[in-house]
Formats: structure tokens, C-alpha cells, sequence
């Protein structure tokens, strides 16, 4: 889909401030994408369409994930991760988009999961990243982004992880398997580099 297609649909569903973030991710993805090596189109749509849904009334997104046969243990974390996976779903149903690289990053962009591909991890970092984001911590992984994809990711996750437990609040498994992944996929690359 043509881009200014694209955000001319998506500013109808979002709030200034959250399409002025939007546009922080798309930026940040493009840099990403071209870094690492990922399609740069696929990440640009991803990056437009990735918070579609943030705004659906949370009984809205309950409903969805109800009826279309998500995953239902996501009634039981907080609404935040509702809006990804419902997203991609509108996404494809009322956008028209049927990527599968692109719904999947959409997806998984607030949770991760298990073993991301490079499109999921940019998509997740650039979320986390962007240039409007303030938060303790956030340039350490800016910085991180620069030279390790996988490195960077593994700094958003753990900080998530630690947000979240400070604040008493429940964890979606999938960042668990995030973690796991990340973590794996860094040794082994690690690995191979000494064998050489
Ligand atoms: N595994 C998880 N379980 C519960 N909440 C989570 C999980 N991962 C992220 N979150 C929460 O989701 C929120 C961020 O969602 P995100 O999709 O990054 O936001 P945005 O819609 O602003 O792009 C944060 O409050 C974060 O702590």
C-alpha cells in the first residue's frame, strides 16, 4: 500500500500524540530495517499499522480475541497486550492487509515471542526506541541499537520484565520466550564467532 495512503488511514484510529509516535516507529524501522538488512518495505507498513487498534474499546478487543480464536490466555494479562495481537488481526480484516511478515510483527510488537524474525525485532525495538520516547534507560538501548539487533532487543525485554515486576503487575508469557530466544540466538552467534 502506498504510504501516504497508509498513514491517512491510520490517523483516523489513533490520537496526535500516538500517530506523532507512529511516525517516531516508522523513522526508526526504516534506520533499522536498512542497518539489518530488512525489507524496507514490509517495515515501513508494519510500522504504520502497528498501533491500529490501541484506541478499540477494551470490550471491543476482548470480544475479538473471543470470538477469531486468539490466543485466550490473553484475557488475563493487562489490556495492553490486547491491542497487538487484535491489531494485526483489523489490520488484515478492515486494511486489507495480508502479509504475513507484517501481521506478524504487528502481532508480536509489545510481547516479542520466542523466535522473532528480523522484521518482529525491529518493529519491537523501534517501538521501544523512537526518537519521542523518554524513559530511564532508553538511550543505553538507542545506543545498543547502533550495533546489535538481538543485544538491543534483549535490553528492551529485560527492561520491560523489570518494569513490570516493580509494578506488581502480571507478565505475559511471551516476553518470557522472548528473553529465552534472544538469549539463545546471541550465545550461539557468539559461539560461532570464537570457532570461526
Ligand atoms: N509481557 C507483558 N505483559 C504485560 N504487559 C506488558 C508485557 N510486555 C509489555 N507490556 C506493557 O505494555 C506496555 C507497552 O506496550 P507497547 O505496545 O510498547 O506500547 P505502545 O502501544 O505505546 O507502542 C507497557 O506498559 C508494557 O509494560
Amino acid at each position: 500500500m502506498e504510504r501516504t495512503k497508509a498513514l491517512e488511514i491510520v490517523k483516523k484510529q489513533l490520537t496526535e500524540h500516538r500517530f506523532i509516535h507512529t511516525l517516531g516507529v516508522e523513522e526508526t524501522s526504516l534506520a533499522l530495517a536498512e542497518k539489518y538488512g530488512v525489507d524496507p518495505k514490509k517495515a515501513e507498513t508494519a510500522a504504520i499499522f502497528h498501533d491500529y487498534a490501541k484506541f478499540r474499546p477494551k470490550e471491543e478487543m476482548r470480544d475479538i480475541v473471543r470470538s477469531e480464536g486468539l490466543s485466550q490466555e490473553l484475557l488475563y494479562y493487562g489490556n495492553e497486550v490486547l491491542h497487538a495481537p487484535v491489531g494485526a488481526f483489523l489490520v488484515e480484516k478492515e486494511v486489507g492487509i495480508t502479509d504475513r511478515d507484517v501481521l506478524s510483527a504487528i502481532y508480536y510488537h509489545t510481547t516479542g515471542q520466542g523466535a522473532m524474525t528480523e522484521l518482529e525485532k525491529v518493529i519491537f525495538l523501534a517501538d521501544y526506541i523512537e526518537p519521542n520516547r523518554q524513559f530511564p534507560g532508553v538511550e543505553n538501548v538507542r545506543e545498543m541499537a547502533e550495533n546489535d539487533l538481538d543485544q538491543a532487543c534483549l535490553m528492551a525485554v529485560k527492561n520491560t520484565i523489570t518494569f513490570l515486576m516493580k509494578q506488581n503487575q502480571k507478565i505475559y508469557p511471551l516476553t518470557f520466550e522472548a528473553y529465552n530466544g534472544l538469549l539463545q540466538e546471541i550465545k550461539l552467534k557468539n559461539k560461532k564467532e570464537c570457532t570461526g
